[in-house]
């Protein structure tokens, strides 16, 4: 099922600060910020060759970031993205193992403009699974 490691995701309080950190300091190139109301976060990527930073912060009322940073002022890592070269096979073979598809288990779509769907964190070791169809 699982294909490459799409991207690390970070969640922060100030993405602007933090794009800075990562631009000056590790000469990273940062891409421009994509709004995403429906999943109520703001993203930046870093690409890093073998793989993606996703740096993100809240947007809107209830941003589905909002618990975590709460949590975690200072933000931290997030969720892990692997892609699947089919998001609903993936999706049906994991429900059918027990595992919990968060939200209506439907997939939405991502910032890459690709399907995406988010597996329970308490299902894999205190960790947010994103799948990315690619
Ligand atoms: C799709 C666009 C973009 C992309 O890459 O294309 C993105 O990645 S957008 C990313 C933002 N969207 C999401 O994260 C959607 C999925 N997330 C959720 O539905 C929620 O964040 C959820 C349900 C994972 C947690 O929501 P919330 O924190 O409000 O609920 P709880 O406090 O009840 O949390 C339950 C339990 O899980 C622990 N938790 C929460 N977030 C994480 C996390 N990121 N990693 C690990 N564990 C997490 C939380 O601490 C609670 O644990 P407990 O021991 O019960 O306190
Ligand atoms: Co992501």
């Amino acid at each position: 099922m699982l294909g490459r490691l799409n991207h690390v995701a970070i969640a922060v309080p100030d993405l602007g600060a933090a794009s800075a950190v990562y631009r000056t300091t590790l000469g990273a190139k940062v891409t421009d910020p994509q709004a995403l109301p429906e999943h109520g976060v703001t993203v930046v990527f870093i690409d890093v060759g073998n793989t993606k930073i996703e740096l993100l912060e809240p947007l809107g009322e209830n941003s589905s970031i909002a618990g975590f940073l709460q949590k975690n002022p200072a933000g931290g890592m997030h969720h892990v993205c692997y892609e699947v070269a089919d998001i609903i096979a993936a999706r049906d073979q994991l429900k059918a193992s027990g595992m919990r598809i968060l939200g209506e288990g439907e997939p939405k779509t991502g910032a890459h403009g690709k399907p995406v769907l988010f597996l329970h964190p308490k299902d894999f070791q205190g960790t947010l699974v994103e799948l990315e169809q690619i």
